[in-house]
């Protein structure tokens, strides 16, 4: 099934918007996961066990994993996600010349990592981004990023008037694919502009939280006919940091719980 296709159901399904970031920094772990094989894939089996009623979408960040047991914690990480029916977007960023994407679209293949949706860089242009399309897989660019830097070279003005961002949502908009756009929660009225720039694709909306983003411009602009996905990644997984034993991811469910409502206070 078409990525957006399934995600509007899961979205239907737990009445939630919310993706939950799994990067799992290591020196923030609890000592109880510490001492286990895979301590990346027992944390985000709890955190996964303890949100998934709440969670539309998973979002590991690729940057968390990329050691040789990271990639089998991620690995064992997407099929448990799977088996709780809950598609997974890998933050990756990627995009390169054809033959290098191909190899990096390989992520997306079942029998390679099996994401369902991939974030990827617009800098190399149109055809770096190619071998990402051709597949059910989503496909989320990179248009207004939530970081302070997002705006040295996103929000420079082209000869044509438009920012370098605006161009990025155009062009991403007129692709043919499953094509989403990354816009952070950090840059409302950027969410707004794009939003007209793109008005038939879903955001993947990172930034609030952790970050301190706007949650509710997130919902306003983030969704198109409803789908859409707005991350917190270490404002969930590590709410419960002062508890221990279950409790630690108690909080992480109870901290996705309520995003999920806060968002759709505002849906
Ligand atoms: O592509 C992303 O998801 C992303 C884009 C962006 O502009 N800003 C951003 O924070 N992200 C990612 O979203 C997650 C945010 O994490 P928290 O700040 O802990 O919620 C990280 O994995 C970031 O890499």
């Amino acid at each position: 099934m078409a990525f957006f296709d399934r995600l509007a159901e899961r979205i239907a399904a737990t009445d939630s918007v919310v993706s939950v970031g799994l990067d799992p920094d290591p020196d923030r772990l609890p000592e109880h996961v510490t001492d286990r094989d895979l301590p990346r894939w027992a944390f985000n089996r709890r955190i996964i066990d303890a949100t998934h009623e709440y969670a539309a979408a998973y979002k590991p960040n690729a940057a968390f994993y990329e050691d040789p047991d990271g990639w089998r914690a991620l690995e064992e990480t997407i099929a448990y996600a799977h088996g709780k029916d809950v598609p997974v977007v890998l933050d990756a960023k990627r995009a390169d010349i054809g033959n290098t994407a191909r190899q990096y679209a390989r992520s997306l293949d079942p029998d390679g990592l099996n994401a369902d949706a991939i974030t990827v860089t617009p800098y190399m242009g149109r055809d770096a981004l190619a071998p990402f399309l051709n597949t059910d897989a989503g496909v989320f660019v990179l248009a207004r990023t939530s970081n302070s830097g997002g705006a040295d070279l996103q929000d420079l003005e082209l000869a044509s008037g438009e920012t370098v961002y605006e161009r990025v949502a155009g062009m991403a908009a007129d692709l043919q694919g499953e094509v989403g756009l990354v816009v952070g929660a950090t840059a409302p009225e950027e969410l707004e502009t794009v939003r007209s720039i793109a008005p038939n694709c879903p955001f993947l909306v990172p930034g609030i939280g952790a970050q301190g983003g706007d949650a509710e411009a997130a919902v306003e602009y983030g969704l198109s006919d409803g789908v859409g996905l707005v991350n917190s990644s270490r404002g969930i997984i590590f709410a419960g940091e002062t508890a221990s034993g279950d409790d630690y991811f108690r909080a992480a469910g109870a901290a996705a719980r309520q995003l999920r409502d806060r968002l759709n206070d505002s849906r």
